[in-house]
């Protein structure tokens, strides 16, 4: 699903506006059907609504939620504001068309005579006061609304977004003017601001209206943001020819672990493993040959002449990718070891954790990988590779620029992990849940990575599929057996369900 900028909201209304076609009034009244639907869904007719509309297209959206709310029953209170005595012409349509419905409680506030209604626990607000149209935070009466609707311990159903929040750049925006929502009910897309933890705060749970804004102009309109979902996973998955024998899914060489962090190697092996690799071997410290030999005898393990981490890596056959880094401490040998590899890269590889955290003290790495390698840094991890960051949005400017320099594959990882490709186009994870926040999980994502390369699927596929079925197989693991409970071990074990449910997708 394409992220766009709300700059460009205008632009895809005005092309279904004209093509489809649907007058505005219309289409306003298509997105208020569905908001109120989804209300309906959430909450009973005896729940005490307050409406807040403002002077744009969110106001009349707002507005015309709660004529259709007033008819199926519900009974509010709806407060416009117009304070330049200027709404936009769907907003007075909608204005006038709610003035002459039966049980109607609007009070137009036009200057500063504005007594606000109590909020309680039981009220539910309906926030329509801006959109996509925001051009300025908010500062006077619509400041002071907002803090006083924040102040309350009401429900808060936001239209389109947050009112005061920008789609996209925050960074200068002010905290206390923007509505914190329940839940955001968003046009067509997701907007960017919606994938970053920053305005995790403002956003609260939210999801996409289908408002059948035209397919021309969507496709048709470029982005650089997207957010994936299952229907673009599913197709990428590919089947395993009839008279297919391991070595069509290549051999994966798994370099992770040291004496005290085997396990890291465990997992990376395991799951390179399991997400399909025909053969995979690690190299690691001496002291982890009898735990891999036992752990995963599906594996071969080459040893190190180190007991406790790895010194020298030889490689004496040929593996179609590398793995690099779980659990590998951060010895200068280790470096070196790493060093000496890079001239028998061939192909793209996947470097991890404490490889990363190398990379960042050995400057020259990075330009030395081959084209479209994949680099999976969580947040820390990232900051001391490519200097300190304020925020998320930062750390996505900063990625892009990085991912182009070096024509790597830069995987943001946290909640909507982001992968940032050399082509500058970053795609948001839509699976995964906080019950992967535990050890281990990291290394998961490393040996699937891995093992995808591995079977011949392009970086940035590989990089978007194990990402996107990493996330899924948490997600279905936490079904199960709940978040708290979930450890690494755990999404191996239910990557075969995962694939199965992208597999019988289109069934
Ligand atoms: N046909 C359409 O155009 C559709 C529009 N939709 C709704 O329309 C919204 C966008 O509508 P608009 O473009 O009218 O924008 P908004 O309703 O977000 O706000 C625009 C109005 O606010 C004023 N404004 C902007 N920043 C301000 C600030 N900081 N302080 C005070 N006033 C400020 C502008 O001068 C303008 O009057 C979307 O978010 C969505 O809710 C939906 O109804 C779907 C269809
Ligand atoms: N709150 C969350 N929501 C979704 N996914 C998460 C969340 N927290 C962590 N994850 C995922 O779990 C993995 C954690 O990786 P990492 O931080 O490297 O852990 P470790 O170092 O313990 O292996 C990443 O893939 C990340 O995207
Ligand atoms: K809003």
């Amino acid at each position: 699903m394409k992220i766009f900028f709300t700059n460009e909201t205008k632009k895809l209304d005005e092309y279904t506006i004209e093509h489809e076609p649907v007058s505005s009034i219309d289409l306003m009244e298509r997105a208020a059907s569905s908001v109120t639907f989804e209300i309906m869904s959430r909450w009973q007719r005896n729940t005490r609504i307050v409406v807040f509309a403002g002077p744009g297209n969110n106001g009349g959206d707002a507005l015309a939620v709660a004529r259709m709310l007033i008819e199926e029953g519900y009974k509010l209170e709806t407060y416009l504001f117009n304070p330049f005595q200027k709404l936009s012409p769907d907003c007075s349509k909608n204005k006038d068309r709610l003035k002459d419905i039966e049980g109607i409680h609007l009070t137009e506030v036009i200057k500063g005579d504005f007594l606000p209604p109590r909020l309680d626990t039981q009220t539910l607000v309906i926030d329509g006061l801006f959109g996509s149209g925001l051009r300025t935070s908010l500062t006077g009466g619509f400041a002071s609304v907002v803090q006083y609707i924040n102040s309350s311990k009401a429900q808060v159903v936001s239209i389109d977004l947050p009112s005061g929040l920008f789609g996209e750049d925050n960074s200068e925006n002010y905290s206390r003017n923007i509505i914190r929502a329940t839940l955001t009910l968003t046009f067509q897309y997701p907007k960017l601001a919606f994938m970053l933890p920053e305005n995790a705060e403002y956003v609260g749970e939210w999801k996409v209206i289908d408002i059948d804004i035209h397919p021309e102009i969507i496709e048709a309109t470029p982005a650089n943001f997207y957010y994936l979902e299952t229907d673009e996973i599913a197709p990428l998955i590919k089947k395993r020819p009839k008279f297919a024998h391991k070595n069509n899914f290549g051999h994966t060489l798994i370099i992770a672990g040291s004496q005290g962090m085997m396990g890291a190697a465990v997992l990376a092996t395991k799951a390179a493993l399991h997400i399909g690799a025909g053969l995979v071997s690690v190299h690691s410290a001496q002291c982890g040959y009898a735990v891999l030999q036992s752990a995963v005898p599906e594996a071969m393990f080459l040893s190190d002449t180190s007991q406790t981490h790895i010194t020298e890596i030889n490689i004496q056959k040929h593996y179609t990718t590398f793995g690099i880094g779980p659990g590998i401490g951060r010895n200068e040998e280790t470096a070196k070891a790493i060093e000496a590899l890079f001239g028998q890269m061939r192909h793209p590889v996947v470097l991890d954790a404490d490889a990363i955290n190398m990379a960042a003290t050995h400057p020259n790495w990075l330009s030395q990988l081959p084209a479209n390698s994949i680099l999976t840094p969580h947040i820390r991890e990232f900051d001391r590779l490519f200097g300190q960051h304020d925020n998320m949005l930062e750390r996505l400017k900063k990625a892009t620029e990085m991912a182009k320099r070096y024509r790597l594959i830069i995987i943001l990882k946290g909640a909507n992990t982001a992968i940032v490709t050399p082509k500058e186009k970053v795609y948001f994870n839509s699976t995964g849940n906080p019950g992967m926040a535990t050890a281990g999980s990291g290394d998961v994502l490393t040996g699937i990575l891995s093992g995808l390369l591995s079977q011949g699927y392009l970086p940035h596929e590989a990089a978007v599929i194990g990402v996107f079925i990493h996330g899924l197989a948490g997600d279905i693991a936490a079904e199960e057996q709940s978040q708290e409970y979930i450890t690494a071990g755990d999404i191996i074990n239910h990557l075969g369900k995962a694939y199965k449910h992208l597999k019988n997708y289109f069934e």
